[in-house]
C-alpha cells in the first residue's frame, strides 16, 4: 500500500523571525537617530555674554558692579546677575568736596578691574553708570557748585575710560527707594509669572512682591506695595507696569536718617545738654572714649539748625554701654508729634499698614550680620535680637576689641549704636511689632548678587524690565523637542505593539515555535 503522502505545504520556515529582526533593528536605530537629532540641535549655542557696569556713590564709600547677562535673553526676569563687586578706596565722593578731582582719580582702580573682567572686544558696547545717593544730596544741599564739580570729574574719569558712559548723576530718594525694590524682586524671581498660577491669579498674595528697607550711611529707604490702601501723598507714590503687571509701590527715603548722620543727629542733641563738653553715651561701650570736633558735628546739613555758639570745641564722648538708656536717646531724633495723614512712620510721614514680606539690606544686613543674627534659616525674633544688642553693648570695649581684631574701628565701636538704631527705627519708626518682625528677612546677597539698588537701575536704564509679558510659547524649545520624540517613540510602539498583537506570526503562535 502506498503509504499516505504528506499533503499541503512544507511547515512554513519562520520567516516572520527575520522580519522581527529588521523591524526591530529600524525601530532602534530610529529612536537611536531621533535622540541623537534632539540632543544635537538643542546643544547649548556658545554664549553671547552682555556687560553692564553700575557705580553706586555712596555716602561713605562707591563700590562698581560688574554685571552679565546671556544676549538672547535680555528680556527674561533673573538672568541678569553680579560678576564683580569692587570697593573704591578711600571716602565717598562726597568727601572729595574739597579736592574733586581726586573723586575721579579714586576710582581708576576699579575702572581697572572692571577692564579686565569684561571681554575687550566688549568695552565700547558696555554701558557704564554712575549713581550718586545721599552724601552727594547733601553735598548739593550744602553748596551745589562744590557737588557739581565733583561729579564732572567722576564724569571724566568715565568718559576717558573705554567703556560706552551713560550718565553720572546724583539720584533721588525715590529713584534710591524703587530701584532697590526692583532689584531683590527680580531676583527673588517675583516678577516671574509663569505656572498655573497664571490661571489662578487668586491664589497668588496680592503683589506677589517683598518690600524692600535700605539702610545707607546718610539716608534710609523704605518702599513696598500697600495693600488696597490709598497711597495719601503723592510724593511717596510710584505706579509701575511690570511683566504686564500693575504695582502701585510706595516709597520714603529719610534723608538723614542713615546710620551715620543718625549717630550726629543724636550726638548734636545730646550736647546741648552738656555744659563742658563731656558726654556720658549709652550707646557706645563702657571702656570707649572717643574726642570730635563740635565744628565737624555740624558740617552736615542734617545738624546745621542746631549749630549754637558752644562754650567748648570739643566733645569727649565716654561710653557706658546701656542699651535702655541708648534707645530713649535715639527715640528723641524721630518726631511722632504731628501726623497730617491717617498714620505716619515720623517727621509727619505717610505710612501705610506695613504689608507682607521685607527684604532688609545694606547697613541691616552689615549689623545684623555682625551680631550673628542672619545666619538662620528663620527669622530671629524681635526679643532675641533686643536681648543680643543689649548684651553686645554691655561688654566693655578691650575685650570686644580683643574678640574682633581685624574689623575696623569705625565700624566695631559703632554696631553697638547701629544695632539700637536698627531696632529703634524699624520698631518705633516703622510700627514693625514682634508678629511683623518676622516678615523681615536680612539679605546680603540674592544668589551672587548683592541686594541695593544698582541692579534695579541698570535695568530700568537698558530697558531690560518690558512693560508687557513678552509672548511666550507654553514649552521651551528643548522640552518641545524632547516631548515631540517621546510622543513619537510611544507611537510608534504602540502601532508595533498593535501589529504584533492582531497579526502575531504563526511561528510565534502556540504549538509552532
Ligand atoms: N562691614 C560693615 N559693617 C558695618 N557697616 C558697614 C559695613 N560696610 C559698610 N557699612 C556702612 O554701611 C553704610 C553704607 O552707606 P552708603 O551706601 O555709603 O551711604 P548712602 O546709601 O546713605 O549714600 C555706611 O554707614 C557704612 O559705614
Ligand atoms: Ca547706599
Amino acid at each position: 500500500m502506498d503509504e499516505p503522502k504528506v499533503t499541503g505545504t512544507k511547515p512554513r520556515t519562520c520567516c516572520p523571525r527575520k522580519s522581527l529582526l529588521i523591524l526591530g533593528f529600524l525601530f532602534a536605530s530610529a529612536a537611536i537617530a531621533l535622540v541623537a537629532m534632539a540632543v544635537t540641535q538643542n546643544k547649548p549655542l556658545p554664549k553671547n555674554i552682555k556687560y553692564g557696569i553700575v557705580l553706586d556713590a555712596g555716602s561713605s564709600h562707591t563700590n562698581l558692579y560688574v554685571y552679565e547677562w546671556p544676549a538672547e535673553k535680555e528680556n527674561d526676569t533673573g538672568v541678569v546677575h553680579q560678576v564683580e563687586v569692587c570697593t573704591v578706596q578711600g571716602s565717598g565722593i562726597s568727601g572729595y568736596s574739597k579736592d574733586p578731582d581726586e573723586a575721579g582719580l579714586s576710582l581708576q582702580n576699579c575702572i581697572k578691574r572692571a577692564q579686565e573682567m569684561v571681554p575687550e572686544q566688549q568695552h565700547r558696547d558696555t554701558p557704564v553708570y554712575l549713581g550718586a545717593t545721599a552724601g552727594m544730596r547733601l553735598l548739593s544741599l550744602q553748596n551745589r557748585s562744590v557737588a557739581d564739580r565733583v561729579l564732572s570729574a567722576v564724569e571724566n574719569m568715565l568718559r576717558s575710560s573705554p567703556f560706552d558712559f551713560q550718565g553720572a548723576r546724583v539720584i533721588s530718594g525715590q529713584e534710591e527707594g524703587a530701584y532697590g525694590w526692583i532689584t531683590i524682586n527680580y531676583l527673588l524671581g517675583n516678577f516671574k509669572q509663569t505656572g498655573w498660577l497664571d490661571f489662578l491669579p487668586h491664589l497668588q498674595s496680592s503683589s506677589g512682591t517683598s518690600g524692600a528697607l535700605d539702610l545707607g550711611g546718610a539716608s534710609t529707604q523704605i518702599t513696598f506695595v500697600p495693600d488696597h490702601e490709598p497711597i495719601e501723598s503723592q510724593e511717596n507714590s510710584l505706579h509701575f507696569r511690570l511683566y504686564g503687571k500693575s504695582y502701585n509701590v510706595y516709597t520714603h527715603s529719610f534723608l538723614c536718617y542713615g546710620k551715620d548722620q543718625a549717630l550726629r543727629l543724636k550726638l548734636a542733641g545730646d550736647l546741648q545738654s552738656t555744659q563742658n563738653g563731656s558726654l556720658l553715651d549709652p550707646c557706645f561701650h563702657p571702656g570707649y572714649f572717643r574726642v570730635m570736633n563740635t565744628s565737624d558735628l555740624y558740617t552736615s546739613p542734617c545738624t546745621a539748625n542746631g549749630e549754637q555758639q558752644l562754650p567748648f570745641r570739643r566733645l569727649h564722648l565716654q561710653g557706658n554701654g546701656d542699651y535702655q538708656v541708648c534707645r530713649k536717646a535715639i527715640q528723641k531724633i524721630f518726631n511722632t508729634s504731628h501726623c497730617p495723614y491717617s498714620s505716619c512712620s515720623f517727621n509727619g510721614i505717610f505710612l501705610p499698614p506695613l504689608q507682607g514680606k521685607f527684604g532688609a539690606f545694606s547697613a541691616f544686613y552689615f549689623v545684623m550680620n555682625f551680631l550673628n543674627l542672619t545666619t538662620e534659616k528663620s527669622p530671629v525674633p524681635l526679643n532675641r535680637v533686643t536681648s543680643t544688642v543689649q548684651r553686645f553693648c554691655s561688654r566693655p570695649w578691650n575685650e570686644v576689641k580683643a574678640e574682633f581684631p581685624n574689623i575696623k574701628e569705625k565700624y566695631l565701636s559703632e554696631y553697638c549704636f547701629s544695632g539700637a538704631y536698627i531696632l529703634s527705627l524699624l520698631e518705633n519708626g516703622y510700627g514693625f511689632t514682634a508678629e511683623k518682625w518676622q516678615n523681615i528677612q536680612f539679605l546680603g546677597k540674592i544668589g551672587s548678587s548683592d541686594a541695593g539698588w544698582t541692579l534695579g537701575y541698570m535695568l530700568n536704564l537698558t530697558n531690560m524690565i518690558p512693560a508687557e509679558k513678552p509672548p511666550t510659547r507654553p514649552l521651551s524649545h528643548a522640552s518641545y523637542v524632547g516631548l515631540m520624540v517621546f510622543c513619537s517613540l510611544v507611537l510608534v510602539a504602540v502601532l508595533l505593539l498593535g501589529c504584533f498583537i492582531f497579526h502575531k506570526p504563526k511561528c510565534l503562535q502556540k504549538g509552532l515555535i
